[in-house]
């Protein structure tokens, strides 16, 4: 914020989700500093006009967070609410992510209006997920499935499937908690069967690296516990030199002060999963993130995404 401008603005990106995570912000904005301006400023980026093509195809880091970095650097906003999965590891100068909010639940949803379960699936089931990482693993658990492409935001998605086009699809279960759909959520697929994403479910907060008047405001969203699992889950992510759409899985959970960290690198096919888990201190949360991800690559990880990065 400048001294100027009392009104603290958020970009935003258009879907439901995001305008809902920015409510979130903007909400506890007002709760935290009673008197406070907040302003939504929503606006498209390159990867909501995107929709015809698989995302792994398009390439490019940051495709959903460009345009409300420049509006930031630019000065037509002040923060910017992100997913923490669909953050890049790394940022723009005069740009910083400052704060991490508390987690939803973690764990990928499966949805399907017939149908229970990845295990009740009938031979040969459609089902449709865009992930390379929920695709590689569940084609581990069922190869004899047909796992097909499936874009669009989160309602798109479920339209697709309520049409027929899918008998079950694959969405993070904290968009629809979020969402006030969790009644889609036909069962919770558990970190065993399908290893969640890098920082899912948890929601950042970027904002200028110069402006200290909205780091003071920020500073009461933070959640600690939350801060030290993203961090060790990004610090993997980065040494395996991994964007959002890689087959790669990633995640923390803390104990007291005890971290445990699990990582899961795929071939597409899910002809080859590699897994590995570290403990440790949660002080050393980066520490062990860089840890799992050279433990992966001595498992031969390198090999598995080079290909990866060949095919797309
Ligand atoms: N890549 C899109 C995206 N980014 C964040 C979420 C869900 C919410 C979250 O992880 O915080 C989703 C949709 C999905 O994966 O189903």
């Amino acid at each position: 914020m400048t001294s100027s401008s009392q009104i603290l603005r958020i970009a935003t990106r258009k879907s439901a989700l995001a305008l809902w995570q920015a409510e979130f912000v903007k909400a506890q904005l007002e709760i935290h500093h009673p008197g406070i301006e907040v302003e939504l400023v929503p606006m498209s980026t390159q990867g909501d006009k995107i929709l015809d093509t698989p995302l792994a195809k398009i390439g490019g880091k940051g495709l959903f967070v460009k345009e409300l970095e420049q509006a930031m650097l630019e000065g037509r906003a002040d923060i910017a609410v992100h997913s923490m999965k669909d953050v890049p590891v790394e940022f723009p100068d005069g740009l910083e992510l400052h704060t991490i909010c508390e987690r939803e639940d973690p764990r990928d949803a499966f949805v399907s209006n017939h149908f229970d379960s990845i295990d009740a699936l009938p031979q040969g089931a459609i089902v449709g997920t865009s992930s390379l990482r929920r695709q590689c693993q569940i084609r581990a658990l069922r190869p004899d499935l047909d796992i097909r492409d499936l874009r669009g935001n989160v309602n798109t998605r479920l339209a697709k499937l309520d049409e027929g086009q899918y008998d079950a699809i694959i969405l993070a279960a904290a968009g629809l908690i979020r969402l006030e759909m969790p009644e889609r959520i036909a069962s919770f697929i558990s970190p065993e069967q399908s290893l969640p994403a890098n920082g899912q479910g948890a929601v950042g907060i970027e904002c200028r690296s110069d402006d200290s008047a909205t780091k003071a405001l920020l500073v009461a969203l933070e959640h600690h516990e939350t801060r030290i699992r993203v961090l060790a889950e990004r610090a993997m992510n980065r040494r395996l030199e991994g964007g959002c759409q890689v087959p790669i899985g990633a995640f923390a959970e803390v104990s007291g002060s005890q971290l445990t960290l699990r990582g899961l690198v795929g071939a597409v096919d899910g002809s080859e999963i590699l897994r590995d888990q570290v403990n440790g201190a949660c002080d050393d949360a980066e520490k062990l993130g860089i840890e799992l991800a050279e433990k992966l690559l001595a498992q031969g990880a390198d090999t598995i995404l080079q290909a990866v990065y060949k095919d797309a």
